[in-house]
């Protein structure tokens, strides 16, 4: 499977936030999207996802087979909110994913096992802690098998033992073939990542066309 974007273009409010990236990744590939606030890294997760209109150029999965043959039903989304419903216990709220999405490798159980929070599924999530329901969301990736992981800021809020675990699920994702890209701010210690590197308007242009450059080294 490939994930390809040809001189992909996205907007915010009509105005160009950034043009002309171009990337492919393919299986067990990571990018990892950095660059200064407003830069357009979550712009760009969000044109990927589908959830904003790409503005110019194109994305799109190549050989996802019958069962991935778009991005949307390839991908986990995890923004910078965590689409939990406070009310509902963090059991509750990962049943309702995995039945959205589809089941996964693992069990609601064990997916609240492998972030440590296997104590704690019957809470509300409301009841949970920043850095716990941060970690709720990440099992929500476990629960459903989708190949490809687009990550908003996932290690905001981890504790660093829970950085670790969580870097050490993202690098057996990449190894069983999955890939993923990640906007960040902090090092997610996915050492064999591409980076690619959002900037900010140049003062020359006086405009609001970002500028975009791609790390080098995928294909
Ligand atoms: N709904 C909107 N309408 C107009 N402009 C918007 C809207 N949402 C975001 N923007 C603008 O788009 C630009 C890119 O925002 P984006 O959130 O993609 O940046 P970012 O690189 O993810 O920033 P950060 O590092 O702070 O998370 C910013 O200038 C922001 O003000």
């Amino acid at each position: 499977m490939r994930l390809i974007a040809e001189n992909l273009g996205g907007e915010r409010g009509g105005d160009t936030v950034f043009s002309g990236i171009g990337f492919a990744l393919r299986d067990g590939q990571a990018l990892v999207v950095t660059g200064p606030n407003g830069s357009g890294k979550s712009t760009l997760l969000r044109v990927i996802a589908g959830l904003l209109p790409v503005a110019e150029g194109s994305v799109r999965i190549e050989d996802g087979g019958e069962a991935f043959p778009s991005i949307a039903s390839a991908c986990h989304y995890l923004g910078h909110h965590n689409a939990m419903k406070t009310a509902l216990s963090v059991t509750e709220n990962l049943r309702f994913w995995r039945d959205f999405n589809g089941d996964g490798h693992i069990g609601v159980e064990a997916a609240l096992e492998t972030v440590g929070l296997g104590s704690i599924g019957h809470l509300p999530f409301g009841y949970l802690s920043t850095g716990q329901r941060r970690r709720a969301a990440i099992a929500k990736l476990l629960v459903s098998h989708r190949p490809l992981w687009l990550l908003d800021e996932p290690t905001a809020g981890l504790d660093k033992a829970s950085e670790g675990r969580f870097a050490a699920l993202m690098t057996r994702h990449c190894e069983e073939g999955g890939m993923i890209i990640a906007a960040t701010h902090l090092p997610l210690g996915l050492d064999k990542a591409e980076e690619l590197r959002m900037g900010l308007p140049s003062p020359l242009w006086g405009g609001s066309i970002r500028e975009a450059e791609r790390g080098g080294g995928l294909e």
